[in-house]
């Protein structure tokens, strides 16, 4: 087993991409490239399943055993529509875990920080293990580090807009502060700005719609898992300081017609 487990409260994980189940074509294509991402979390949106029926088509394409299902609370609006759908996916029988998303906006899917805050303390002093997906905002993140969310995931541009790291800044600030894991979630539309997020380091990367979306969702998700371990091997060797001057990386003295 590999020595660079990405720790979220109790539970250690080997692979940094987590994957969200929307938008794929079908189940047999999210079954493939969840498989090929290798993946050890997966999200899932609570309105879109039935918890209830077993023998729902979608949970059924994911191997429980290896992989954490996470259900998020896509779709809520408020504090209370996302403890709401918390509640009734432990009462289901889903872990305590729980992605939180308050998204009001239909337009940007910005989250809600009061809102998400709010839920965050009401989940948590119900036992829940909360993830909240937010803005790239380092203050919010300590707020919400403080009150014993077990991630913070910080969004790298809208949901779905594959716009990539648009908060690089922010992000900077935020991995610099944070005590628990940084989480880049949304808007990373091609490897390399997992890639990117892995070598600032994030402590792990959630993609959604870059490889729902591809051609070939399965290669997509292998490329994405390549990446995400470049980036963190990028990460963990150093990476050397950035310069506006040029400086020679050959020697300049000491050339044989000197
Ligand atoms: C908050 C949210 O919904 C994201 O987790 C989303 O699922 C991933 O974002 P992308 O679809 O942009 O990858």
């Amino acid at each position: 087993m590999s020595t660079d487990q990405l720790i979220i409260a109790d539970r250690s994980f080997t692979s940094r991409l987590l994957m969200g189940t929307g938008k794929f074509a079908n189940n047999q294509l999210m079954a493939e490239a969840i498989r090929a991402s290798e993946t050890e979390v997966v999200t899932v949106a609570l309105r879109r399943v039935d918890l209830d029926a077993p023998q729902d088509d979608m949970l059924a394409a994911i191997d429980t055993e290896r992989i954490l299902l996470l259900p998020n609370t896509a779709g809520a609006r408020d504090a209370e529509e996302a403890v709401r759908l918390a509640r009734y996916a432990r009462m289901a029988g889903c872990p305590s875990w729980v992605k939180l998303e308050v998204t009001p906006d239909p337009r940007y899917l910005l989250p809600d920080p009061l809102e998400t805050y709010k839920a965050a303390q009401i989940l948590i002093k119900e036992g829940f293990t909360v993830l909240p997906y937010i803005n790239a905002d380092p203050v919010l993140c300590k707020h919400l580090e403080e009150i014993g969310c077990a991630t913070v995931m910080p969004l790298g541009s809208p949901i779905g807009s594959n716009k990539g790291i648009k908060t690089r800044e922010n992000l900077r600030i935020i991995i610099e502060q944070s005590h628990v894991p940084v989480v880049v979630d949304a808007g990373l539309g091609a490897p390399s700005h997992a890639a990117e997020a892995m070598e600032m380091g994030a402590d792990a990367v959630l993609v959604n719609t870059a490889i729902a979306i591809a051609s070939d969702p399965a290669a997509m998700a292998r490329a994405f898992a390549k990446a995400v371990q470049a980036g963190r091997e990028g990460y963990l060797a150093g990476l050397g300081p950035q310069s506006s001057l040029a400086s020679a990386s050959s020697p300049l003295k000491g050339l044989m017609w000197e």
